[in-house]
Formats: structure tokens, sequence, C-alpha cells
């Protein structure tokens, strides 16, 4: 299974970003890949939830969605749109949804982000992403040409459980798509990414969004980027670095049995009482 992916440095303009997705998609295309996948909110990098109220579309208007389904079965590859921002959520928020798409371009998944990053990192910076997104409340593993692929969503990575049964529902590779902040990025993302596909024995794939994100607000936006694609022994096979653009390598799928078979703990899950603070 030959893999596309793309790494973005999106800016607050969705036409743009389209273009510059579709160059990558078709460049990956072109190196062999069959399997693209692309970072979170794809569509917009924004810090101004105004201008995106103006800007962003709903699933059945976006035109993201819409040109990235007719290149997929253009060039006959899967593409995981790692998310699009979108409106359509309940109490006037936005929705930040994954699309799987075959190569006839037909959607075959969607998957909401469940946990919201709602979060002070720093005196200088935080995130209130639950105010502006409606999370979430189904995980999503379903089959591909290639082997059964789980999804998650960036900040999903910190919540264990959800991988644990994204594999034990058969996942063989599970997709993280990002926009990591710089400061958690650098001390946390290798490390998370690492530990998730060791205790599952899957793949796991996180194309990032990278550098300071292009706008026409005040609100300037910096993500951490390097993309990384992890084995399922933990050994990293990507790291894609800052530069925006595309990395392609061939996953070798028999290795995800071969993990499970040395350390067999996905199937060593027992019962306990929940423990109480005497
Ligand atoms: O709001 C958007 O445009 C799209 N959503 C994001 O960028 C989200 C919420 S702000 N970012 C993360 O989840 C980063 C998590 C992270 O960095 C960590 O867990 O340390």
């Amino acid at each position: 299974m030959r893999i596309g992916v793309v790494q973005l440095n999106s800016s607050d303009n969705p036409k743009a970003n389209l273009q510059t997705t579709q160059d990558l998609i078709e460049k990956a295309a072109l190196d062999g890949a069959e399997f693209i996948v692309t970072p979170e909110v794809t569509n917009i990098v924004s810090g101004d939830r105004a201008h995106q109220s103006i800007t962003l579309q709903t699933q059945e208007n976006d035109i993201t969605l819409r040109a990235i389904c007719a290149q997929a079965k253009n060039l006959e590859v899967w593409v995981l749109i790692g998310s699009l921002a979108l409106l359509g959520g309940s109490n006037g928020r936005f929705l930040n949804r994954s699309f799987l798409i075959n190569p006839t371009g037909e959607i075959a998944a969607t998957y909401d982000k469940i946990h919201m990053f709602d979060a002070m990192i720093s005196d200088t910076e935080s995130y209130a992403e639950s105010s502006g997104y409606q999370p979430g409340d189904r995980a999503v593993v379903t089959q591909t040409d290639f082997g059964t692929v789980g999804l998650s969503i960036c900040y999903d990575i910190r919540f264990p459980q959800l991988y644990r049964d994204l594999a034990q529902a058969g996942a063989q590779i599970i997709f993280v798509p990002s926009a990591f902040t710089q400061q958690t990025g650098a001390d946390h993302l290798q490390v998370l990414l690492r530990a998730r596909a060791i205790e599952t024995g899957c793949f796991i794939v996180a194309p990032c969004q990278t550098g300071t994100h292009p706008t026409q607000t005040a609100k300037v936006r910096n993500t951490y980027g390097h993309s990384m694609v992890i084995d399922p022994w933990g050994q990293v096979l990507l790291d894609a670095g800052v530069s925006q653009g595309i990395s392609v390598l061939d996953l070798d799928l028999t290795l995800v049995e071969k993990a499970r078979q040395r350390i067999p703990a996905l199937q060593h899950d027992r019962e306990y009482k929940k423990p109480k603070n005497v």
C-alpha cells in the first residue's frame, strides 16, 4: 500500500487552500500514491470565528469536498480529507468532519471529531474548540481496498481508549489528521503517536498543518508540522519536518499481525473495579 501524506500551511482562504491541496494530491498520485491523506481543517486555518462564519459552507455546498471527490475519481485514488470545517452544527456551531473518499469519488465514511481542544497551554495561548464546534459522538472503523481503517482527529490522540476501541473493532491503520500547536507538538506529538501505535499494533498516520498560517485577519495561528507515520511496533517511518509538501511511502500491512502476535495485549483486557481514593 503506497500512501501519500500531504502537509499543509492552510490559510483562511478556502479557494486558495483547495488549489494547493489539489496540486499536492496530484503530485502524490504521480509518485504512485494509492491512498492520500490531508490534515485537519484542510480548507481553512483561522483564529477568527466571525471570518469562518461568513466563509465556510455546509457539507452540501462545500467546494473543497466537491472538488476533491471529483479528483479522487479522476486519479482513481482513495483520499482522506483529514477534516473540513463546515457550517451545520447545532447552536450555530461549525463541524470538524473527516471525509474518506473512495476511487469512484464517493464518500465512504465521515467522522466528526469527538474530543474538543479546550485548553490553556500558556499565559498567552488558549483554545476553546467546544464553543465553536459541535463534537461528534460516534467512533468510525471502515473497510478500504487496502485494509480496515479507523478515523480520529488531532486532540483525540490524548484519549487512548478511543484507539483501543478502534483497534479492537478491526482497525489496522488509524489516521490522526492534526493541527497541533507548536509547543504541545514539540513536547508531546511524537510520543503520543508512538504510544498509540504500540498499544494498538496499528499503523498511525498523522498528516499535519504546519507553520505560520496566512490570514487576512488580525488573528495569526501557528502549527507544529512534523506529519508522521508510525509502524505497529512504534518505529517512526516518516517525520515530514516543517515544509508544506508531500511524502510518499509504502506500508507493509503484514506488520500489524506480526506486532500483535509478538505482544497480544489487545486481547488481554480484564474487567476491574474502578479505583476509589481511600
Ligand atoms: O479550530 C480549528 O481551526 C481546528 N481545530 C484545531 O486546530 C484544534 C482545536 S483549536 N486543534 C487541536 O485539537 C490541537 C490539539 C493540540 O495541539 C494538543 O492536543 O496539544
